[in-house]
């Protein structure tokens, strides 16, 4: 599978304009979430985790009980692709 295009910082900023709760931190989309329970914070790692596989594009991630925190970058393209935007994209979908 042929690594996607690094996005520029111009087209990382527009985009992150449709990106409720997203910044770019260290070079990395970053937010964190936080959920009623350590349950639902799980549940949604859950689904997370069928729609990163789906998509063979995987979260750093770290969860303390009831909260959730991702950074999303592209090792393969050394940078923010159009990927990490999906999958933030996905994220917030689940998290609604
Ligand atoms: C070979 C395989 O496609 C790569 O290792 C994929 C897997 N998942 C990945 N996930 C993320 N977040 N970045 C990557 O560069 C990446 N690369």
């Amino acid at each position: 599978m042929s690594a996607p295009t690094r996005l520029s910082a111009d087209e990382v900023n527009a985009a992150l304009r449709d990106l409720n709760g997203w910044s770019l931190e260290n070079g990395k989309l970053h937010r964190q979430f936080q959920f009623p329970s350590f349950i639902e914070a799980f549940g949604f790692m859950s689904s997370l985790a069928l729609v990163a596989e789906a998509m063979g594009h995987h979260p750093e991630w770290f969860n303390v009980y009831n909260r959730v925190t991702i950074d999303l970058t592209t090792h393969d393209a050394g940078g923010i692709t159009q990927k990490d935007l999906e999958l933030a994209q996905r994220a917030n979908q689940l998290a609604r």
